[in-house]
């Protein structure tokens, strides 16, 4: 069993009830980040401002299964603090502006810095492909193809797409509400393998 196999055979077996994994969200500033965060958690619109330093919340995807979520703030001059939360991190979250094309290249740069990182090593990442409410946003296929997931081959990864936001009752916001909540139990499918 390699070491890749070795991994995922401990995350399997460090799945037990009532045990809390740590996961960091990270992302461009303004990707939607915080709005994430307090959607699965009090699935409510929060109105926020742009993070400087972090928000910790604790949530629950499936029954017995905590997560500990940690947002960093993402402004490009605060990107260098986010080496400071790799240590035990055991996901990553990267939130994707879908909408923002002209960032995507950036995004993805930032993704590869991230994941290269030692303390980042074989940790499963899930993107989210956010603001897909948006007129001109990128389907998550496309922003798996601009981020260059597929060179990824070290670890498993997931594009999961959303909108943040609810936009009324329409069924986009009805979409995005549903592959939000489905989201972190795609995590344990990550993490299982
Ligand atoms: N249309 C749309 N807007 C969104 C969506 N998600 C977030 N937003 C908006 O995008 C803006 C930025 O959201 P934040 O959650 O503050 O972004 P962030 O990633 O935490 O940004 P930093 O804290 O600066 O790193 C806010 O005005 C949100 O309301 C979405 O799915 N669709
Ligand atoms: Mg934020």
């Amino acid at each position: 069993m390699g070491l890749f196999m070795s991994r995922l055979f401990e995350l399997f077996q460090g799945f037990s009830a009532g045990e809390n994994r740590r996961i960091l969200m990270l992302g461009l500033d303004a990707a939607g980040k915080t709005t994430i965060l307090y959607k699965v958690k009090l699935n409510e619109n929060v109105c926020t401002i742009p993070t400087i330093g972090f928000n910790v919340e604790t949530v629950t995807p499936v029954k017995g299964v905590n997560f500990t979520v940690w947002d960093v703030g993402g402004q490009e001059k605060i990107r260098q603090l986010w080496r400071h939360y790799y240590a035990n991190a055991q996901g990553l979250l990267f939130i994707v502006d879908s909408a923002d094309r002209i960032r995507l290249e950036e995004a993805r740069q930032e993704l590869f810095g991230i994941i290269k990182a030692p303390d980042m090593e074989r940790v499963p990442v899930v993107v989210v492909a956010n603001k897909q409410d948006l007129p001109g946003a990128l389907s998550t296929a496309e922003v798996a193809d601009g981020l260059g997931l597929r060179e990824m081959r070290d670890r498993k990864w997931y594009v999961q797409g959303a909108c943040a936001v609810d936009a009324g009752d329409g069924p986009v916001s009805q979409r995005g509400l549903q592959k939000l909540k489905s989201l972190l139990v795609k995590f344990k499918e990550v993490y299982n393998g």
